[in-house]
C-alpha cells in the first residue's frame, strides 16, 4: 500500500509533491522481480517498502518518503495517522486489508484510490466519503465455494483435495483449536467415539513426532476412508476410494531416513525450513508419487513440530510459506491418490491453493498509471472527472479501458451509511462466540470488536482491559445469546464497533428456530446490505484465499454495460455520438494535455478523460 501526502501550491493550482509514506508488510521475493520494477535480484529478502523508497529516491532525490515495513492493520496506523494524508492509494492483495483501509479512510475523511489486478483484469476506483461509493458499498464477488460434503467425503477434482488439505487438515493441525472444523464434524459423525477423533490430532505427551505423524496419516487417509466406505449409499454411483496406511507406502526404514534435519538447519529462519530440502527434492514442477508425497507429508509435519512449534495454534495457510505449501501439496496428493484423482506438482498445487492467477506486468503498469491519474484528479479536486476504470480482457469497441463515472454512496451500505443490518439467529442455541467469529470478524471484517446491547458491554478486546474484564468477556463468549447478562433475544438491537477502524453498525436480531444445515451452515443469516445468501447448492465458503491484487471479475460486454460485482452491471461512460468519426480521431481532436509539474525531467502529464469524447452518463454523481 502506498499513502501519499501532497501539499498544494495554491497560487498556480499545481501539485508540489512533498512527502510520501509507503506501508508494506512484505519482503521481496524472486517471483516479484518480473513485474515489480523497482526491485532487483540483490533485493530479494529485503523490505519492499524500504527498497521502493531507495529506488525512487535515486531518480527523485528531492522528495521525502517514509517507509514502513509493517501491517497496515497495526494499531499505530489509526484514524489520526490517516488524517495526515491528502489521498491514500491502495495496492493491496486481500479483501481484509482493503476493507480495513476503506474504513479508516472514511473515518479520517481521506479520499481513497483503490486498485487491483488479476491477470489481464484490473481496476482503479475512487472513493470519497459522502460523494462516491465507498469500497464496501457493493458486495464483492464471493470466493469460489464448494459443497462441504464434496470436500469432506466425495472429492472428484484435485482442487477439492487442496481445499480439504488447506482449510481442514492444515487448519486442524496447525491453526486455532477453537475454530470449528468440518474435519472433526464429519469424522465424528461417522465414528463410534468422538473422543477418539478429538484425541487423534493432539500430540500426546512425549510422543515421538514420527509416530504422531503416522498416527495422523493413518487416521485421515486410512481410518476415515474406511469409515466413509462403510456408508454404502454414498458409493452406489461413485468410485470407491482406497484407504491408505503409512505402513503400506513407507517401510519403517525409509521413514527413519526422513527428517535429516541437519541439512535443513543452516538457518533458524522459519521461512527457510523445507521438507523438500531436507529430503533432497529440488524441482517443484516434479509430480511426486504416493511414496514421495507421504515422505513429504511426514517430514513437513515433523518440521512444523520441531522447528516452528511456537507458531502451532496460530497458523493460517499462506501460499508464501514453503513448508505449508509442501504439507498441503503432499496431503492433497495422498487424498487424490486415495480417490483416484490425478496427482499434481507442488508448483501446480501452490497455484491452486493460493488462487494464483499469474500476474501480467502490463496490466500492473496500466493500473499503476491510472492510480496516479486518479490521485492527481483527487488532489486537484477535479470531481467531475473522477473515473472508476476497468481494464478488461475482451475489449469492447476496441477499448481496453472502460471508464465509469462513480456512483453515489449506497444508502443501505452498512459501512458508510447508518443502515442497520438484520441477523436471523437462534438466540437459544448460538453462543456469543459464534456471533463474534462468524458475523463480527468473518463477515463484517472487524479486528478489535466491541459489542453493546444498549449500554451493557457484552464483549470487548484490547490491551487495556483488566483481568476481571478479560475473564468476564471470555465467559460471555461461551454463553448462548439469550443467557447473556443482558439477554439478546428477538427484537434486540446490538451495536458492534471497531475502535481501531472507528466503525460502528447496528444489527437487529431476529430469533429463528431452524436453519438448513447445508444451505445455511453457519446457523445464522445476515441481511440488509449484503445480498441474501444463495439458496442453490449446499455451499460453504471454504476457499477464501487470494493471491494477486484481486481485481473484480469484469467482463466487457458488447453493449453499454460491464459487470462490476455479482449481478451489478454498470453503464459505461457514453462515447460521444457516432458521427462517423473514429474513436482515435475523436480522441486526438479532443486530447488535452495538462502539465502538472514544472520539472523538465519527469513532467506528470494526464490525458483528461473528460475531453476524450466521453459525455456524462445519467447516473452521474451529484457533487
Ligand atoms: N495488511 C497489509 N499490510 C501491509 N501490506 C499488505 C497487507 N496486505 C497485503 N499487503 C501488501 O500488498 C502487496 C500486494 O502486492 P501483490 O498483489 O503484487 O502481491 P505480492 O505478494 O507482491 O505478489 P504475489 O501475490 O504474486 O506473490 C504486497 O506487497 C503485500 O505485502
Ligand atoms: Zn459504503
Amino acid at each position: 500500500m502506498t499513502c501519499e501526502r501532497f501539499h498544494f501550491s495554491s497560487a498556480r493550482d499545481k501539485v508540489d509533491l512533498l512527502s510520501h509514506l509507503i506501508i508494506d508488510m512484505d519482503t521481496i521475493e524472486v517471483s516479484n522481480l518480473n513485474r515489480q520494477f523497482l526491485f532487483r535480484q540483490s533485493h530479494v529478502g529485503l523490505s519492499k517498502a524500504r527498497v521502493a523508497r531507495d529506488a525512487v529516491l535515486r531518480f527523485r532525490p528531492q522528495i521525502s518518503i517514509t517507509p514502513y515495513h509493517a501491517n497496515v492493520k497495526d494499531s499505530n496506523f489509526n484514524v489520526d495517522f490517516f488524517k495526515q494524508f491528502n489521498v491514500v492509494l491502495n495496492g493491496l492483495d486481500n479483501l481484509d486489508a482493503r476493507r480495513h483501509v476503506n474504513r479508516l479512510c472514511l473515518a479520517a475523511d481521506v479520499p481513497l484510490v483503490e486498485s487491483g489486478t488479476t491477470g489481464f483484469l484490473g481496476q482503479v476506483t475512487v472513493h470519497i466519503k459522502g460523494k462516491t461509493e465507498c469500497y464496501e458499498c457493493q458486495p464483492k464477488p464471493a470466493p469460489k465455494t464448494y459443497p462441504v460434503c464434496t470436500i469432506t467425503s466425495t472429492p472428484t477434482k484435485f482442487v477439492h483435495c487442496i481445499v480439504w488439505a488447506k482449510d481442514l487438515l492444515f487448519a486442524k493441525l496447525f491453526g486455532d483449536k477453537n475454530q470449528e472444523n468440518d474435519l472433526n464434524v464429519r469424522s465424528s459423525d461417522a465414528s463410534s467415539s468422538s473422543n477418539h477423533v478429538e484425541d487423534v490430532f493432539e500430540r500426546r505427551n512425549d510422543e515421538d513426532i514420527e509416530q504422531y505423524g503416522r498416527r495422523v496419516y493413518d487416521h485421515v487417509f486410512g481410518y476415515n476412508i474406511e469409515v466413509a466406505l462403510s456408508n454404502e449409499e454414498t458409493w452406489k454411483n461413485r468410485n470407491r476410494p482406497k484407504p491408505i496406511y503409512s505402513r503400506d507406502v513407507l517401510d519403517n526404514e525409509l521413514t527413519r531416513q526422513n527428517g535429516n534435519m541437519d541439512k535443513n538447519c543452516s538457518t533458524n529462519c522459519p521461512s527457510s525450513v523445507s521438507a523438500m530440502a531436507a529430503l533432497g527434492m529440488k524441482n517443484p514442477q516434479d509430480i511426486w508419487g504416493l511414496m514421495e508425497n507421504s515422505r513429504i507429508f511426514l517430514e513437513a509435519l515433523k518440521l512444523f513440530f520441531s522447528k516452528r512449534e511456537e507458531e502451532i495454534g496460530n497458523l493460517t495457510f499462506d501460499k508464501d510459506d514453503q513448508l505449508a505449501v509442501e504439507f498441503v501439496t503432499a496431503a492433497a496428493n495422498i487424498r487424490a491418490a486415495s480417490f483416484g484423482i490425478p496427482l499434481h506438482s507442488l508448483f501446480e498445487a501452490k497455484g491452486i491453493a493460493g488462487n494464483i492467477v499469474h500476474a501480467v506486468a502490463t496490466t500492473n503498469a496500466v493500473i499503476a498509471g491510472l492510480i496516479v491519474i486518479e490521485a492527481i484528479k483527487v488532489l486537484q479536486n477535479d470531481t467531475k472527472n473522477y473515473r472508476m476504470t476497468y481494464c478488461v480482457e475482451h475489449p469492447a469497441r476496441k477499448m481496453l479501458l472502460m471508464p465509469v463515472e462513480p456512483f453515489e454512496p449506497n444508502k443501505s451500505c452498512y459501512v458508510c451509511s447508518e443502515t442497520p443490518l438484520l441477523l436471523e439467529i437462534n438466540t437459544h442455541r448460538a453462543k456469543l462466540r459464534d456471533f463474534v467469529d462468524k458475523i463480527v470478524k468473518a463477515t463484517l471484517g472487524m479486528n478489535l470488536p466491541l459489542i453493546m446491547h444498549g449500554s451493557a458491554l457484552l464483549y470487548e478486546v484490547g490491551d487495556d482491559l483488566d483481568e476481571a474484564m478479560v475473564a468476564n468477556y471470555a465467559a460471555n463468549l461461551e454463553k448462548v445469546l439469550s443467557e447473556l447478562p443482558s439477554p439478546v433475544t428477538g427484537g434486540t438491537m446490538l451495536t458492534v464497533e471497531d475502535l481501531q477502524q472507528e466503525f460502528s453498525c447496528n444489527i437487529n436480531i431476529k430469533h429463528r428456530e431452524e436453519f438448513d444445515e447445508e444451505k445455511e451452515p453457519d446457523g445464522m443469516v445476515l441481511s440488509g446490505w449484503a445480498p441474501p445468501p444463495t439458496v442453490e447448492g449446499a455451499n460453504k465458503t471454504i476457499d477464501n484465499a487470494g493471491s494477486t491484487s484481486e481485481a473484480l471479475p469484469v467482463e466487457a460486454e458488447k453493449s453499454e454495460e460491464i459487470e462490476t460485482a455479482p449481478g451489478k452491471k454498470r453503464k459505461l461512460i457514453e462515447v460521444s455520438k457516432n458521427d462517423g468519426t473514429s474513436n482515435a480521431e475523436e480522441i486526438k481532436k479532443n486530447e488535452k494535455l495538462q502539465v502538472l509539474d514544472d520539472d523538465d525531467d519527469d513532467d506528470l502529464v494526464i490525458l483528461d478523460g473528460g475531453d476524450l469524447g466521453f459525455s456524462p452518463s445519467k447516473k452521474k454523481c451529484q457533487w
